[in-house]
């Protein structure tokens, strides 16, 4: 049996082969009792496979799964999961409270409906046609079922993807109520921003295998360095001549580039005579990191247009 001391999930050395493709190439990947994990990738790099792995969907080709102290696919397992996919549907001609009140009478020990409808910010609407409902209040009921069979572990496979900004910072506060209550959760998501807001902790996979793993601050500090940011008269030329081996980048009226030692780099600007106005120099975002850490080899930019939520 699962004791506090071990991990609620345990992926050893799990690796995938389609034909000659190769979805997961030995990873690990472990999440602790209350821990919101989340699993960050671009397309096709492994999310889906590794939660099908996890779930028994998929039977590894090598590795070891541990799900709650049972084997991947075990019942015992599955009782103490809630899971949102991206494939999940809703039938249209029922209520939110019709649905749910099914999907209650399928376990055991449910979760109170009204803590259900609150976490999931659904208290509204529970009279309402699935069928009338908007594509954010509709994955906040997928996440209601996830979440009504008082589950110790969550797993969110996208759950905000097509989701607008207010509706995606929505869904966060539903997970977060989720966390609070000291339900682990795995997360995967394309919206790295989302994973730095929400998750203790971070593992990157890319072309199946992990390339990094820590709290977001860590995943930050593994590239360090700052981006820093101004309008001037200097052209992006001018710069790159003063400072040599920087990439500079012309973003509409401003100029960026990023930099391992800020403060000298400043310096030497100020010395060539190159005016710096509305000057900021922060601290790089996650999805630089992100880049970096997927494409080693390609300079990493800061993104044109940021995520606005
Ligand atoms: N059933 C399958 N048959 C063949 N190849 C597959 C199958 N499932 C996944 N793959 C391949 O395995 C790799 C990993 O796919 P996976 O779906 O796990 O990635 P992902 O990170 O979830 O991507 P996305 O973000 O697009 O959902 C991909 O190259 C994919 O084409």
């Amino acid at each position: 049996m699962q004791t506090h001391q071990q991990p609620l999930v345990s992926l050893r050395q799990l690796s995938k082969q389609f034909g000659k493709e190769t979805a997961l190439d030995a990873i690990d990947l472990y999440i602790q009792p209350n821990e919101v994990v989340a699993l960050l990738g671009e397309n096709g790099a492994g999310k889906t496979t590794t939660i099908s792995t996890l779930l028994g969907q998929l039977t590894p080709d090598k590795g070891e799964v541990t799900v709650l102290g049972y084997p991947a696919g075990h019942w015992a397992a599955k009782q103490q999961m809630g899971v949102m996919l991206q494939s999940a549907a809703l039938p249209d001609n029922v209520t939110v409270i019709e649905q749910l009140r099914l999907f209650a009478s399928y376990y055991p020990h449910s979760q109170p409906l009204a803590y259900v409808l609150k976490t999931a910010l659904l208290t509204d609407l529970v009279k309402r046609k699935v069928q009338t409902l908007s594509g954010g209040q509709k994955q906040r009921l997928l996440f209601a079922m996830a979440i009504i069979g008082n589950p110790r572990l969550v797993i969110l496979d996208e759950p905000t993807v097509g989701l607008d900004a207010t509706a995606r910072r929505e869904f966060w506060s539903c997970i977060r109520a989720l966390a609070a209550n000291g339900t682990s959760v795995l997360l995967t998501t394309h919206y790295l921003e989302e994973a730095d807001a929400l998750s203790d902790r971070i593992v990157v996979l890319a072309k199946g295998r992990v390339v990094a793993e820590g709290v977001p601050e860590a995943i930050k500090a593994k590239l360090g360095g700052k981006r820093i940011r101004f309008r001037s008269n200097g052209s992006v030329e001018a710069i790159e001549q003063a400072i040599p081996g920087c990439a500079a980048q012309c973003r509409g009226d401003y100029i960026e580039l990023h930099s391992l030692t800020p403060e000298a780099h400043l310096k030497t600007l100020f010395d060539a005579g190159i005016v710096l106005q509305d000057l900021t120099v922060v601290g790089i975002s996650l999805e630089d990191a992100f880049l970096h850490l997927t494409q080693p080899t390609q300079e990493y930019a800061v993104p044109a247009k940021e995520m606005s939520a």
